[in-house]
């Protein structure tokens, strides 16, 4: 099937000043994490899927990657082996240049749900991850306040999570994950379930805190905006199975503001990304068939 790809984005050599020398100084920091021919296959009653097939990149320090493709392309599933909340079929990743074995304090991870103990309050929620992790004492308090100011939360430190608005739990959630000063952060859809201007004033606080804290992040989502506003580079996984596309370098200047969502490189990178999610192919049909339900005659435009 042939593609009509219509954009080519240029390799950051080709980028304004600015963009050219924010890359250069992003791959010269260290590799934070190193993924080696990741594979992972599911056993159905139908027998064996695969899912990953052979997934190689590499993350950089401080670097913010967002993973877009295709649903059931297997974002979910990279995130959560590389979390080491499931096993990989083959392959390898390490982390700093070893190889964590299951869950660890070194990598945090914030899902959609809001996944808060309804039952404590939001200082003891945050408190509990750093009890976990093995922490006790008064610092243990104190340092969770210092996490719930930074998500902008102080005046809420008492409060219980059914009297927080969904962006607020999700505040908590993400302090409570970097509570433990994990290396690496993965955010599957965190903001998916809030309402659009909840969401964006969301986005903006997320690049703050990524701004104010020595972490990596790694990013799951659909929403091509988003993934462009937040990262410095979008990792395009194709489906069935899932295979590394493209690993898209974002042109657009940092700071990021809203008001760049109308810009050419922001432009640019949308319609790439959507060329190669959704391919216009030279068989594309006519679309979905809908039935009428309607008289004849009886219009809308
Ligand atoms: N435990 C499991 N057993 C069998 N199949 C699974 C399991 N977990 C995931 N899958 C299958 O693996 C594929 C990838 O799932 P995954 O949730 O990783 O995709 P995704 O890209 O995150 O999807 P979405 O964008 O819809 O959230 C899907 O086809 C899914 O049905």
């Amino acid at each position: 099937m042939s593609q009509l790809h219509t954009v080519d984005l240029p390799s950051y050599k080709e980028q304004p000043a600015e963009v050219k020398e924010r890359f250069k100084k992003l791959y010269q920091r260290p590799v934070k994490l190193e993924v080696k021919g990741l594979r992972k296959s599911f056993t159905t009653t139908k027998g064996s899927v695969d899912v990953l097939n052979g997934v190689d990149f590499k993350v950089h320090r401080r670097e913010f990657v967002s993973v877009i493709g295709p649903s059931g392309c297997g974002k979910s599933t990279l995130i959560r082996i590389l979390a080491g909340l499931e096993d990989a079929s083959g392959g390898s990743f390490l982390l700093d240049g070893s190889q964590p074995e299951g869950p660890g304090a070194d990598r945090g991870m914030v899902f959609q749900g809001y996944t808060l103990f309804p039952w404590l309050s939001v200082k003891k929620n945050v408190m509990f991850g750093l009890e976990t992790a093995g922490r006790s004492g008064p610092s243990v308090e104190s340092e969770a306040r210092e996490w719930i100011e930074l998500v902008g939360l102080s005046k809420f430190a008492e409060a219980y999570p059914s009297q927080l608005s969904g962006g607020m739990k999700q505040r908590v959630a993400i302090a409570r994950a970097l509570a433990n000063q994990p290396s690496i952060l993965f955010m599957d859809e965190p903001f998916g379930a809030l309402d659009a201007q909840t969401r964006s004033q969301m986005q903006s606080h997320l690049l703050q805190i990524w701004r104010n804290v020595d972490i990596t992040i790694m990013f799951v989502t659909h929403d091509l905006e988003e993934a462009i506003y937040l990262s410095d580079r979008i990792l395009v996984l194709k489906a069935h199975p899932g295979e590394v596309q493209e690993f898209i370098e974002v042109p657009v200047p940092r700071p990021r503001s809203s008001e760049q969502f109308l810009s050419t490189e922001f432009l640019a990178t949308k319609k790439r990304l959507e060329e190669l999610i959704h391919p216009r192919t030279e068989k594309s049909g006519p679309g979905i068939q809908i039935t009428r339900m309607t008289e004849v005659g009886d219009d809308v435009e």
